[in-house]
């Protein structure tokens, strides 16, 4: 199909384009960009005049619950909540059950991303047979099957030696380790951040250190093994610290950060909103100011989402027995756009940077560039259009999210895979609205 995108603002972080130009895609390729009208006749026409124009929209850190846990999340609903929050491809993390730990549940992976047919899925492998962190996985196996990462998402890998020995086999596959850093000592039942306020509302804290500790263990483990470490989801300063440090030494690592991070504090737990509760938790006003300056620093050069979805009943249990987690996959880009580049922490080409073309990067794939010849994966966002957040419209089966009424701006107008249009003027194609009302 010919699809020509036409006075778009294109915002192109890998040549540092930042110009309303005119993109001609087929066979899902970008086949032309030009200053001037391109003269084709094309089977469909986008006017993106007003818009940014940008690569699609890469999220690291997600959760799609299948297989396992069906009722929070499938492939399918994942992958439309995905498209519809501007993502074309995710990374979906391990912890699954049975777990992502076998070259036989990468390829069931893979199966169901080809059935689902919407976004493209890359596993994740995990760290340790079943998360169980004792043995560790069969890295080159899973490699072959076609993970783009290991990582124990949701645990970390306490045991120092073990985890020292997976740095070594990731490094010697040369795929980055992504971790998520948490002492377990540390934790020890804690539900919130520690402070003050959890102990007004009598629960028990995670303190700031329980983050701090690991980051700085796996940091100094990737200086002496020479991994490539990419910290999830970083929630305090200390660890923003910790990484800008290992960065001016020269060490191979990378981080993220998600939105809710940098958009709220732990004042959302109110008296107990067990949306507002995540792993790590929302943390205090220093370190989102951190944060803040992390982002702008480039110390934390991505942003994902830890799409983490759970089922209404399991969020009713109340603040301390609910499961730890939100959705993010269908606020991230509009939480960005209000929350950094509105109020100047970031410019538009900055923020595409951290939510395409850097984790594009890490995982070495030619898509996160929109240039000529390279993959048609496109996002076209209209940054004027302001909307207030409903999780009753979510394609996620999760509707946890802290942001449920919150007034935002910039919104997905269309998505785009592999050249084929997937969300047209920031609605589902009625293809896959008509599969997801059967689904239902
Ligand atoms: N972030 C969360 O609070 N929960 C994640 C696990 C994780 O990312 O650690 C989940 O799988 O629910
Ligand atoms: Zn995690
Ligand atoms: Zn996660």
């Amino acid at each position: 199909m010919k699809l020509l995108i036409e006075n778009g603002r294109l915002i192109n972080p890998a040549t540092a384009t930042d110009e309303v130009l005119n993109l001609l895609v087929e066979e899902g390729k970008i086949k032309k960009i030009s200053k001037t009208k391109i003269i084709e006749e094309a089977e469909k026409y986008i006017d993106a005049d007003g818009c940014w124009v940008v690569p699609g929209l890469i999220d690291l850190h997600v959760h799609f619950r299948e297989p396992g846990f069906t009722h929070k999340e499938t492939i399918f609903t994942g992958s439309l909540s995905g498209v519809m929050g501007g993502f074309t491809t995710v990374c979906a993390m391990p912890n699954t059950k049975p777990a992502i730990d076998s070259p036989q549940r990468v390829q069931e992976l893979l199966a169901k991303r080809q059935e689902a047919g919407v976004i493209k899925i890359l596993p994740i492998g995990s760290i340790t047979k079943s998360q169980a962190g004792e043995e560790l996985v069969d890295i080159l196996a899973l490699k072959k099957a076609g993970i783009c990462g290991i990582s124990e998402d949701g645990k970390t890998v306490m045991e120092e030696k073990l985890m020292k020995w997976a740095m070594d086999r990731a490094k010697e596959e040369n795929l980055p380790i992504l971790v998520h850093c948490e002492n377990h000592k540390l934790v020890a039942g804690g539900v919130m951040n520690k402070g003050k306020l959890a102990e007004t509302l009598g629960l028990e804290g995670i303190p700031p250190e329980a983050e701090d500790s690991i980051t700085k263990r796996d940091i100094q483990l990737a200086q002496q093994v020479g991994a490539r470490l990419h910290i999830c989801h970083v929630s305090t300063k200390g660890a923003v610290d910790l990484i800008r440090m290992a960065k001016i030494k020269g060490t191979k690592v990378t981080a993220e950060v998600c939105p809710h991070h940098f958009t709220l504090t732990e004042e959302t737990v109110g008296h107990g909103d067990p949306n507002a509760k995540m792993n790590p938790p929302l943390r205090g006003k220093e370190d989102v100011e951190a944060i803040l300056e992390g982002l702008k620093d480039n110390t934390i050069e991505m942003i994902a989402t830890d799409h983490a979805p759970h089922h209404e009943d399991e969020k009713a249990l109340g603040f301390k027995d609910a499961p730890f987690g939100i959705v993010g996959l269908e606020t991230a880009l509009s939480l960005s756009i209000t929350e950094l580049v509105q109020k100047g922490t970031l410019t538009p080409l900055q923020l595409i940077e951290k939510l395409s073309y850097n984790p594009a990067r890490l995982l070495g794939l030619e898509t996160g560039d929109l240039s000529e010849g390279k993959t048609a994966d496109i996002t076209i966002i209209d940054p004027r259009m302001e909307y207030t957040i409903d999780k009753e419209k979510f394609y996620s089966k999760g509707k946890n999210t802290p942001f449920h009424g919150r007034r935002v701006k910039g919104r997905v107008m269309y998505t785009i895979v592999d050249g084929r249009i997937v969300v047209d003027k920031g609605r589902l194609i009625p293809e896959l609205e008509e599969k997801y009302k059967e689904y239902r």
